[in-house]
């Protein structure tokens, strides 16, 4: 069912496809003395779920925030559809770890508020945020304010409000971390089945090597500080069995294991 790649073959997939919709050259990042990124090129697809994967602190938010253009890289560049990233911007939305919600707003008023600042009329900017509210299994909450939510709500609010907002590229900081793992496992059923609908193309960091390889289609290894590429995983997971196959699936089981071998020799 899962059928990895060689490394080496999907190493240069991943540096060579055409339809990149985001492209890391040769970048850098020092911060100060710490040198957390080194060198990194890869390439992004329409359409495709990326996860990074490393060990702690290996500069797997600093890569996204530089390609948010939250954070400047100290050299290389970023190219989202073939033009320089030079700040943030509409094409790309983040969805941060403490999901970032205003507290004094509704979920409506949260997950609209992208298009209230692009300057959306009151009207459609409540039917589009309403229409991902129930995308994302929140419909009859519009009213509530976040504290009334639990932190799995509150992360599918942190969800809607990225996708309202229309934006191409998906960059998702450990979305799952702060929730149980029942609900992280709905999550990542949610998860594929927007990536299958909206055909976004997502960058997404997990500490979780199962949950990788199982809403993946390419995953990223990156060494230790200064991370750097280690591996380029493709899972070949076929979602159209039952979830619970999947993962007692022996090729699921196998690269979750190829990975856990490639990054214990960091953990030694
Ligand atoms: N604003 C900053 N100032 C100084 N050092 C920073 C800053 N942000 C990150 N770092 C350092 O850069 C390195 C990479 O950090 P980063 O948060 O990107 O790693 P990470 O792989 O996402 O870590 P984790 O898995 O623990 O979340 C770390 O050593 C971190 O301490």
């Amino acid at each position: 069912m899962a059928n990895p790649m060689p490394a080496r073959a999907a190493e240069q997939s991943g540096t060579a496809t055409s339809d990149a919709i985001v492209e890391v050259r040769d970048i850098c990042k020092r911060y100060g003395d710490i040198e957390a990124l080194r060198g990194i090129n890869l390439e992004f697809e329409r359409g495709k779920l990326t996860t990074l994967l490393g060990p702690s602190g290996c500069g797997k938010t600093t890569l996204l925030k530089i390609i948010a253009g939250l954070v400047p890289a100290t050299s290389g560049q970023i190219r989202i559809n073939g033009k320089v990233v030079t700040g943030p911007g509409p094409e790309r939305a983040f969805v941060f770890q403490d999901f970032a919600l205003m507290p004094w707003a509704t979920v409506l008023r949260n997950v609209s508020f992208g298009l209230e600042l692009k300057g959306v009329p009151q009207a459609e900017r409540h039917r589009i945020a309403k229409h991902y509210i129930s995308e994302v299994g929140l419909s009859g909450f519009e009213e509530k304010y976040p504290h009334e939510l639990s932190g799995g709500m509150r992360q599918r609010v942190g969800i809607a409000r990225a996708f309202s907002v229309n934006a191409d590229v998906l960059l998702l900081d450990e979305p799952f971390s702060a929730v149980d793992e029942q609900n992280r496992r709905k999550f990542q059923e949610d998860l594929l089945q927007l990536v299958e609908k909206e055909r976004k193309t997502f960058l997404f960091v997990t500490h979780s090597i199962e949950e990788a390889v199982y809403v993946s289609d390419r995953i990223v290894l990156l060494s230790p500080r200064p991370g750097r590429v280690s591996q380029i995983i493709e899972p070949n997971i076929d979602r159209s069995a039952a979830p619970d196959v999947i993962r007692r699936d022996k090729g699921y089981l196998d690269v979750v294991e190829e990975i856990w071998q490639g990054l214990r020799q960091y953990a030694e």
